[in-house]
This record gives structure tokens, sequence and C-alpha cells, in this order.
């Protein structure tokens, strides 16, 4: 799959799920084509999102979009199919959650997705490495998963940097996603280090006026690409 980079996707953690279609559909008149749903089961992280009933209702409000599902759940490989019948596009899960990540990572493909891997902000990138080659996307939290409107933890800059090297060492294609506490004030940086897709919720769906914050991301999101070298 080709993809113009980079990528802003709005987390729906942060929408107002009374007014759900209305909001996504408000992202994909203001350009949005990539939604990120996170998965929050109360084990692996502290808080409870949403199933695959509300990602298949996403589905269906946006069937032209592309559906980044993060699995936050312990045993994940018990929820791969659901997910994927519900429409996901891409599934990613945490390094943590995954004692046969690579099994893990065969069984999302076999069901015909893209498959992402995740780390969060105390594993180090390194650990990633003999898995890189076989996903898609790797995962950068850049807080600590469970929440919206988190503060963005600064050493994810250097984990993007290693990712970025590592990929070229390995000549590997996946992209390097970021999520936790993005926004108008780092996600010019974000890219210019290296990022290809940015997750941001609060900064989103808390705006005032969505379309113009989504414009704004993306300006300052081109003008950080332009910098790339
Ligand atoms: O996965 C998570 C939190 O665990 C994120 O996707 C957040 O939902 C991002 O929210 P903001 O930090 O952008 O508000």
């Amino acid at each position: 799959m080709n993809f113009d980079l980079p990528i802003l996707a709005p987390s729906i953690l942060a929408a107002d799920f009374l007014k759900l279609g209305d909001e996504l559909q408000t992202c994909k008149d203001a350009g949005i084509n990539w939604f990120h749903c996170d998965i929050m089961d109360g084990h692996f992280v502290p808080n409870i999102s949403y199933g695959p009933g509300i990602v298949g209702a996403v589905r269906k409000s946006v069937p032209d979009s592309f559906l980044d599902v993060h699995l936050m759940i312990e045993n994940p490989d018990n929820y791969i199919d659901d997910f994927a019948d519900a429409g996901s596009d891409l599934i990613s899960v945490h390094y943590e959650a995954c004692p046969h990540l690579h099994r893990t990572i065969q069984s999302i493909k076999q069901n015909g997705c893209m498959a992402g891997v995740v780390i969060n902000p105390a594993t180090s990138t390194d650990l990633l490495r003999p898995i890189l080659p076989d996903v898609d996307l790797a995962l950068i939290m850049s807080v600590n998963p469970g929440f919206g409107g988190q503060k963005f933890i600064q050493s994810s800059y250097r984990k993007v940097q290693e990712l970025k090297q590592i990929r070229s060492e390995l000549n590997a294609e996946f992209l390097i996603e970021i999520d936790g506490g993005v926004g108008t004030k780092n996600i010019s940086k974000l890219v210019e280090t290296g990022v290809d897709v940015l997750v941001a919720g609060s900064s989103v769906f808390k705006a005032e006026d969505i379309p113009e914050r989504i414009s704004e991301l993306n300006s300052l999101a081109l003008k950080g690409s332009e910098k790339v070298v």
C-alpha cells in the first residue's frame, strides 16, 4: 500500500461518542483518511475503551478510510479475528503483551490485515530488531498507554531516531508512528525527526474548530517534512 506521508491519524478515543459519525465525517471533509482506534481492556492498561463493535461502526461510517487499530490488551491473539472481521486495515500489538510476538504478527497477516508492533515508553527500540523486517508499522508510545490528554515524553524523539536508523540498517520498510501528546507544538519536530504517522486525539477532537485544527496540524507536519534530510 502506498501512502502520502506524513499522515495525521486522529484517535477517536477523544471524540464525542454521541456524535461519533458526525465527527468522523468532519475529519473526512477536512482531508483525513486514516483513523486510529484505541482498544483498552482494563488489564494491560488501567482504562477500558471500546471493542470490535465500535470499530465495525467506524468502518461503516467511513468505508473508504484506513482503520489503524491499536490493541492495548492482554492476550491479543484471542481477539485478532474479531478486530479483523470488524474491518481493521492494520492491527498493532504491544511487544510487552506478546510472549510469541512473531506468531501474533503472522496471525494478523493471515487475517488479511497489515501488522504493527508497539512499544511502551520504558521499552528499548533495540528489542524490536528481530521483528521489524516482518511488520508494516512500528509505533512508539510517547505517553504511558491508557489515557488521552497526557504530556508528551521528550525521550521519544531519541527513540524515533533510533528506529529510523534501525530501519535503514535492516533495509526494512515499516512506517514509524507516534502516539500520545502530539499537537501543534511538537508535530513539525516529530516529522523532521522521522515520524511517518502522527496519532492525535485531544489535539484534534477537543479543538474548538476541528477542521481548522486539522489544517493547522497538517501544514505544520508538512513544514517538518520539508526539513527531513
Ligand atoms: O493510545 C493512546 C493512549 O493510550 C492514544 O492514542 C491517545 O488516545 C492519544 O491521545 P492524545 O495524547 O493525543 O490526547
